[in-house]
């Protein structure tokens, strides 16, 4: 048997030999997701309409404006809502919910265990920065062995994911000349792994389990938690429990 870290035995060669991890943060890092469902729910409700996950998977990773364009689009509320009125009205239902949102499974286990292994670490996310502040107030710990943060209102970060930008950034400002076959992204939303496979990325994909498994055929790999990630399966550094 190859040798691989105990609870990880397997033959198989390593899918690709990653150097660098760079993380999602919304419905991956952090449990944030459920957040917009819920406030989206509300807003179409008002509407008569109900908010569902083929809306869901194409807003989701968006940056905030790309996201409001999507649901008034596919929600046919142009002439009666704006994209910027959407962001308005939920603006202040998100500011109270953000603060309390929780690490998701394994997530801690794992972002430990690479900073121990001195794996470099990036997050790559559409949030902006103020929302990111939100978010992450209760949670600076784990934020803080990342080597650095790209926001969605990050200046190089001209398109939103799908566009490679901000993981090619991410990449970019990690120390060395790294290659994006080096890099491993970590991504619950469809945009996001697209993004990632666009910048020449490998890919594991932690989707919510109400997301149709049609969004899951770019993804190099598809886990339904952290807590399955096996690093050894990727060249990395295998868990010692
Ligand atoms: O999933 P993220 O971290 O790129 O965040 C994107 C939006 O803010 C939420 O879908
Ligand atoms: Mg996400």
């Amino acid at each position: 048997m190859a040798s691989a870290g105990a609870g990880e035995g397997t033959a198989a060669p390593p899918m690709a030999a990653i150097s660098h991890v760079i993380f999602d943060m919304d419905g991956l890092l952090l449990d944030t997701e459920g957040f917009y469902t819920q406030v989206q729910e509300k807003i179409l409700a008002r509407y008569g309409k109900v908010f569902d996950w083929s809306l869901k998977a194409k807003m989701m990773g968006k940056k905030a404006i790309e996201s409001a364009r999507i649901f008034v689009d596919e929600c046919g509320l142009n002439g009666l809502l704006t994209p910027e009125q959407f962001l308005e009205e939920r603006e202040s239902m998100l500011q109270e919910l953000f603060p309390s949102c929780t690490k998701l499974p394994g997530v801690l286990r794992l972002v430990h265990h690479l900073h121990a292994k001195g794996i470099p670490m990036a997050v790559a996310t559409g949030s902006h920065k103020r929302h990111f502040a939100l978010k992450t107030q209760n949670h600076q710990e784990m934020f803080s062995l990342m080597h650095h943060i790209v926001m969605g209102d990050d200046p190089e970060v001209k398109s939103g994911k799908p566009s490679p930008d901000i993981f090619l950034a991410a990449m970019r400002r990690f120390e060395g000349n790294v290659e994006p076959s080096k890099c491993l992204v970590f991504e619950d939303a469809p945009s996001g792994v697209a993004a990632a496979k666009n910048a020449g990325m490998s890919a594991v994909m932690v989707p919510d389990p109400r997301l149709d498994v049609s969004y899951h055929k770019e993804a190099d790999q598809v886990l339904s938690s952290l807590l399955e990630f096996k690093p050894s399966e990727w060249g990395l550094p295998p868990f010692e429990e």
